[in-house]
């Protein structure tokens, strides 16, 4: 239903024009005026869509009404009905804005010009609508545009920009509006220009959207900007381009990083494992590389799982729960586990862990896991832990473990009031089987008696090796000596069976020396060094035995240290000299030769034997320097006497294996040889077995180079070692030496005589000469020329004597 408001001044016209408008189907209600003020009242109250006016009124006129009606509401249709108006006036009505005109006597065309009139306004309003909306459309569009974050464009197929929003602007440093129009290549550097284009091209070949990455200049410099470009239609063919682009720089450096990250991660060659903890089970959901080659499961097999699989059936260990209280409090840790390979052997992981969260202060929602594989560590350790505690070569205590068991052994000695005992054990004649049969064949011999050790004492005692062959043992609560001295026969007992060691039955005996807490001393040091002490009185009264600690014991040990402390300086003060003991040829009773024998006249002790200082200088060393000058003195000596106008007379100078073993022993014997001037021939080196024995293919080498130089050698001590008869056929010896303890019971004890029988058959059969020392008595002299001996020496003989008086003695014989 329309409102129609009626400028009339006669009600019944309105009324008939009501009616047919209303004939014609045209549905209204209406209002009528008359004046100017009830117009415009009506036109703001009433609100009519259609004004019908008439054009003469007593008190208004049409033209008046229009004018009010068109600047009131201007889009109203107005129509004039009246009766005739004239030409003029209609086309001026027409002018001024009115819809049409309609003569009252003619009001059959109303309704026509009304519904024309209408149907005008219609079609304006709905252009008016669209126009509106597009107003409205275009006004978002450009909101949208110019507010988004990204840049947007549009561009002509030359690359000339069409549309730029505000961001590209920004981005590129232009004036707002500056891009449009502009080509790309007047934008850009060459290059890129081109790579824009390119892309703008792509878009237009593939007639779709695509998403381009492009490196673009921007202000801030060079950036990447992920670009969704796509054409815009323009009848058939794509002409622009639009697009919308975003800086994605920093997205792609983050990206990098991630990737790094994440290469690093993969690259670590420790396992590395993330655990998701707010899942059902805590999961892992991830695991490297190294994870994979260490463990041997796949991630495939691994992930989705919990780690415990990592521990097999070995589900008890003490760390767990360390580790499951770490992930409760969701804390760092680290803990060391037994884990299993896939294969189920076991490795030891030093595992640590540590929270996860998201963002600062956020929850846990991640553990991340780092594995090491420290399973050759702890046994290097453990290896580490042993050998500082452990002889390697027996696996007893050491002398470290010892320590720390005596002291421990002290203190509950000294509050439970009961004994202990230190047992000072050194083997007898130990050097002699390292040196004749190799030092091989010592260890097979120290491991055997460490086994043989450890069987003779009870569980809680100890037996440690402390050097070479010393063992020490700590026997706990032996409360009576004579529980010691069953402990020291049962050792003793042990050792003497025979070790058999590179086909040959070797047997070793010992000497003991026992002191014990709290009689012979309350701390380990002075129960172990008066065990030593004891041990030492054992060794010089015989050997093969064992010795209770006595107090005048360390007085001994004292001198001892205290000769040993003046022996550094008997050379330099000349405190030495050569005794010469001669040996004459059995057949016809001449002297063909001596022994030189060292002496050390001490100035405060007097006259000292070798035996008791020539083994502490082959222990420390003094017996190169001892050595060389008993050569010298010998060789000068021996030339002394040829100067004396005596016959060129054999010397035998005795060799410590130390000194064979010297690098330049060669030499050392050619400069004494070319100092001294003496005749090689007169020289004889006096070796032992054992010495020989050992490192026998470098000795062959020796021996030979000495008889090339025409340098006599025996074999001193012959009987007493481990003298291979194969090896002894190779040396190039000149004279076996039978030892003088055979040679003491040759007339009385028969298996000394067949000992002695036998060697010198056997040095003859080698063609080798055999003279025997040790002759005191004349049957032992009768024994020995009985049995084609050769050569012989020996109290009876003659003593040991002086230079001099040997010089004496035989000028006097050459006078006789
Ligand atoms: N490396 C060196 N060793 C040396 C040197 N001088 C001696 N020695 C060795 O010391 C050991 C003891 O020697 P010594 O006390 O001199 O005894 C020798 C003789 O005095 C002794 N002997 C001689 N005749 C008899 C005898 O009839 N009965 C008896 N009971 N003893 C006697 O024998 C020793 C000689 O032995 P040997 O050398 O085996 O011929 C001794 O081992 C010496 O070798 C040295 O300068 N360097």
């Amino acid at each position: 239903m329309i409102k129609i408001l009626f400028v009339e001044d006669t009600p019944h016209d309105a009324e008939l024009a009501s009616r047919e408008l209303k004939r014609s189907g045209i549905l209204h209600e209406y209002q009528r005026v008359d004046t100017e003020q009830n117009l415009r009242a009506a036109m703001e109250q009433f609100g009519p869509d259609l004004v019908l006016s008439d054009f003469s009124m007593p008190h208004f006129d049409g033209l008046s009404a229009l004018k009010v009606v068109k600047q009131v509401q201007p889009d109203i249709p107005f129509i004039f009905v009246s009766g005739r108006i004239g030409e003029e006036m209609a086309i001026e009505s027409l002018k001024l804005g009115a819809s049409d005109y309609v003569i009252k006597t003619n009001l059959s065309r109303l309704a026509s010009a009304v519904a024309r009139v209408l149907e005008h306004v219609e079609q304006r309003d709905a252009r008016r609508r669209v126009e509106r909306e597009l107003r409205e459309l275009n006004h978002m569009f450009s909101t949208f545009m110019e507010n988004m974050p990204g840049a947007a464009f549009i561009r002509d197929e030359q690359g000339r920009f069409v549309y730029a929003n505000h961001a590209l602007d920004t981005a590129l440093g232009l004036q707002r509006g500056e891009a449009i129009g502009k080509r790309l290549d007047e934008l850009f550097p060459r290059q890129i220009a081109d790579r824009l284009q390119a892309g703008d091209q792509r878009v237009l070949d593939a007639g779709k959207a695509l998403q381009i990455v492009e490196l673009v200049a921007c202000v801030h410099g060079e950036t990447h900007w992920l670009s969704t470009k796509f054409p815009l239609v323009e009848g058939e063919k794509s002409v622009r381009i639009g697009g919308m682009a975003i800086d994605i720089t920093e997205r792609m450096k983050v990206e990098e990083e991630l990737l790094l990250r994440n290469r690093a991660i993969e690259a670590c060659v420790n396992p590395i494992v993330i655990v998701d903890v707010q899942m059902p089970d805590m999961p892992l959901i991830y695991v490297n590389g190294a994870f994979e080659s260490i463990t041997g499961y796949s991630r495939e097999e691994a992930i989705g799982r919990n780690c415990r699989f990592l521990q097999g059936g070995d589900t008890e260990q003490p760390e767990l729960e360390k580790l499951r209280a770490a992930i409760r409090e969701q804390r760092p840790a680290s803990v060391l586990l037994r884990n299993y390979h896939k294969d189920g052997t076991m490795f030891l992981n030093e595992l640590y862990i540590a929270p996860v969260s998201e963002g600062q202060g956020g929850a846990v929602n991640h553990f991340v896991g780092v594995l090491y594989d420290v399973t050759q560590i702890k046994r290097y350790q453990e290896d580490l832990e042993h050998q500082a505690n452990y002889d390697t070569l027996t696996g007893l205590a050491n002398r470290n473990l010892l320590n720390e068991r005596v002291q421990q052994a002290l203190i509950h000695a000294q509050r439970y009031e009961q004994m202990l005992t230190i047992v000072f054990i050194d083997l007898d004649n130990f050097k002699l089987v390292n040196d004749s049969l190799g030092h091989g064949a010592g260890d097979e011999l120290i491991a055997t008696v460490g086994t043989r050790l450890q069987n003779c004492v009870r569980a809680g005692d100890t037996v440690a090796r402390i050097g070479g062959d010393e063992f020490v043992l700590l026997l706990i609560n032996q409360n009576m000596q004579s529980g010691v001295s069953h402990v020291m026969q049962r050792v003793q007992h042990e050792m003497i069976k025979p070790v058999m060691i590179r086909g040959q039955d070797i047997v070793v005996t010992c000497s003991m020396g026992i002191a014990s807490y709290p009689t012979d001393g309350s701390d380990a040091e002075s129960l172990l060094a008066n065990a030593d002490a004891a041990m030492y009185r054992a060794k010089s009264s015989g050997r093969n035995n064992f010795q209770f600690y006595e107090k005048e014991m360390n007085a001994r040990t004292g001198q001892r240290l205290a000769l040993e402390h003046d022996l550094w300086g008997a050379l330099e003060n000349d405190e030495f000299h050569l005794l010469y003991q001669p040996q004459i040829e059995l057949a016809s009773g001449r002297i063909i030769g001596v022994e030189a024998l060292i002496r050390w006249g001490h100035p405060r002790r007097g006259l000292i034997s070798p035996l008791d200082f020539i083994p502490m200088a082959e222990h420390n060393g003094l017996i190169i320097p001892i050595g060389n000058w008993v050569l010298q003195t010998a060789c000068r000596q021996m030339c002394e006497l040829l100067a004396s106008g005596l016959p060129p007379l054999r010397v035998a100078v005795n060799l410590s294996a130390r000194q064979l073993g010297e690098k330049d022993f060669i030499s050392v014997i050619r400069r004494t040889l070319d100092a001294t001037g003496i005749d090689p021939n007169c020289l004889e080196l006096e070796l032992t077995e054992s010495m020989v024995m050992h490192n026998v293919e470098d000795i062959i080498g020796v021996l030979k180079a000495l008889n090339a130089m025409k340098i006599q050698l025996s074999l001193d001590d012959f009987g007493t070692g481990f003298s291979s008869l194969a090896y002894l056929k190779r040396f190039p010896i000149d004279r076996l030496k039978i030892d003088q303890s055979f040679i003491f019971n040759c007339d009385s004890d028969p298996d000394d005589a067949v000992i002695s029988q036998t060697i010198i058959a056997l040095a003859h059969n080698l063609k080798i000469k055999v003279i025997a020392e040790g002759v005191e008595r004349p049957e032992h002299l009768a024994f020995l020329k009985q049995n084609g001996c050769d050569e012989a020496q020996g109290y009876f003989i003659g003593q040991p004597l002086a230079f001099d008086e040997l010089r004496s003695m035989l000028l006097a014989g050459q006078e006789a």
